[in-house]
């Protein structure tokens, strides 16, 4: 049987996001595995299901980029609320403040503050149940039109009140099964190895191991 001819991709993926802490932690994942650079752009996310905002996202990231694309999304959801706040949580309340206080962007500021790592306790204090999950949904475009494929990584745990550095996002308030530390309080190494975000690269990685992608490259895209 004649082997099947790998896919030729015109240049190395880029990975959209705009958030440094992310970009950190995805170089340390993925590594040498998968060629790629990273980019910042301003997309608009949807709301809806994990996996269809971030497939979204890869479409319209692909037509910018015009190349092959990764992007990812990602939520902290509640069981007792029934998966939320997850994807909704930020891009809601961002809404809210824009409408409440638009242009005041020391008021605004001033309330995502207050909200912050207690907030997010305080949204479980009527329930026992303070088992929570972390979702990390990749998505990766070959390019403008192609079809994106998702992969999710789902890493369950407990929401606690805040311990460890804050330098990102709700770390310091999940803490995963099977470990008496919270994210935040983990070495990075070690919540590389169990993350949302790895167990989510490892398909990534996995896909891209068995399609066998052959780039080419340009002098653009060693930038
Ligand atoms: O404690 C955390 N540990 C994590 O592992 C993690 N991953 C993401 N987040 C936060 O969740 C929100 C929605 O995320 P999100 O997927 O929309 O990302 P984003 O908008 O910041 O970047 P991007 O969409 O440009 O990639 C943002 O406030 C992120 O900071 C995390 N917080
Ligand atoms: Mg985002």
């Amino acid at each position: 049987m004649a082997a099947k001819a790998a896919v030729v991709l015109p240049r190395p993926v880029t990975f959209v996001t705009g958030n440094a802490k992310k970009l950190e932690e995805v170089k340390a994942i993925i590594g040498s595995s998968i060629p790629f650079k990273s980019l910042k752009l301003d997309l608009p996310e949807l709301q809806g299901e994990p996996e269809d905002i971030s497939k979204e996202k890869a479409r319209l990231a692909a037509l910018q980029v015009n190349g092959p694309v990764l992007v990812e999304d990602t939520c902290l959801c509640f069981n007792a609320l029934k998966g939320l706040p997850g994807m909704f949580s930020l891009n809601i309340l961002f809404s809210l403040i824009h409408l409440l206080y638009v242009e005041q962007l020391v008021t605004l500021k001033w309330f995502l503050e207050k909200l912050g790592h207690e907030g997010l306790n305080n949204l479980l204090m009527a329930y026992e149940d303070k088992s929570a999950y972390a979702l990390c949904a990749f998505s990766f475009s070959h390019g403008p039109g192609a079809e994106p494929l998702t992969f999710l990584g789902k890493t369950p745990g407990k929401i606690v009140p805040a311990r460890g550095p804050t330098d990102f996002g709700w770390d310091p308030v999940f803490q995963p099964d099977g470990y008496d530390q919270t994210y935040a309080e983990m070495a990075k190494e070690e919540k590389n190895k169990i993350s949302h975000r790895y167990k989510s690269l490892a398909m990534v990685k996995s896909h891209f191991k068995e399609a066998g992608y052959v780039f080419q490259t340009t002098d653009d895209d060693t930038n």
